[in-house]
């Protein structure tokens, strides 16, 4: 069942969202109380019965920051890179298997590398191929973008088991907001809510070693422990967060 409150779908909507969870196999229902998919502005949005549409959750990777980043040197000297090993290598194979609205997975993939972006909450994968579509079609994104950007629905414990082996893996799990979260951004404390805590992500980690033949990345909080409690072969360090790098070998 297709959740879409507000909306009235036309034949081709349907067909398209019909299409979409075929596609990927979403069942797409409510999974947080309140959030619900709408069409805005010929865009699948995740919007909540209580709050204004400012407050719609959506992929956008043609325009805001995610294309102000791309076009304003979001390049090869930002942390996310450097951690990764762009700064190597150009054209690294890698698996983002927390994948969220994507904007990590895409400014990975405008730098180079080859993303398959793993998503186990079918609402947010059911935005995310909406905003791939919607980039897929942009002039300036449609002649590398699909090639560079796969979208696999599936939770990371499976998807790290049957996907071929990737030279990084790159994993970005919620972690507990800390109590004084005034810095939190609103629109973060909307999107936890939709997908909740991931209190299986330490079990990533030996997953994410198994398959990457160059290194794993962990994106986390500058206050958190490392994932699993693993300490990390080094880190690097961003504006409000640090990369764990776990290296398995050069690149
Ligand atoms: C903090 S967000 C990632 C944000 C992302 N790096 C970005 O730049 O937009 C974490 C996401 O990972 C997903 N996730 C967490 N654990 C997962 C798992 N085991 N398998 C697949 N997805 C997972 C959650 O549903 C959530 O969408």
């Amino acid at each position: 069942m297709i959740v879409l409150s507000g909306s009235v779908l036309s034949a081709a909507e349907q067909a398209y969202l019909d299409g979409l969870s075929q596609r990927f196999g979403l069942i797409l229902t409510e999974q947080a109380e309140g959030w619900h998919l709408a069409w805005q502005s010929q865009a699948l949005v995740l919007r909540h019965t209580d709050l204004p549409k400012q407050s719609d959750i959506v992929v956008d990777f043609a325009s805001g920051s995610a294309s102000y980043r791309r076009q304003h040197g979001g390049g090869m000297g930002e942390a996310i890179a450097k951690a990764v090993g762009l700064n190597k290598k150009r054209d690294l194979t890698l698996i983002d298997a927390t994948a969220g609205l994507g904007r990590d997975a895409f400014v990975l993939a405008c730098l180079g590398a080859r993303v398959t972006l793993v998503e186990r909450n079918p609402l947010v994968a059911a935005l995310l191929a909406d905003g791939l579509r919607r980039a897929g079609e942009q002039p300036d994104l449609s002649d590398w973008l699909p090639e560079r950007m796969q979208l696999h629905f599936a939770s990371a414990q499976q998807a790290l088991t049957e996907l071929d082996a990737v030279e990084v893996v790159y994993l970005d799990p919620m972690f507990p907001e800390r109590q004084k979260s005034a810095l939190v951004k609103k629109e973060m404390r909307a999107f936890h809510q939709v997908v909740g805590e991931d209190p299986d992500a330490d079990v990533l980690l030996p997953a994410a070693l198994a398959l990457a033949s160059k290194r794993v990345v962990v994106k986390r909080p500058a206050y958190a422990p490392p994932l699993a409690g693993t300490k990390p072969s080094h880190e690097v360090k961003g504006k409000n967060n640090r990369f764990d790098v776990y290296v398995k070998a050069a690149i």
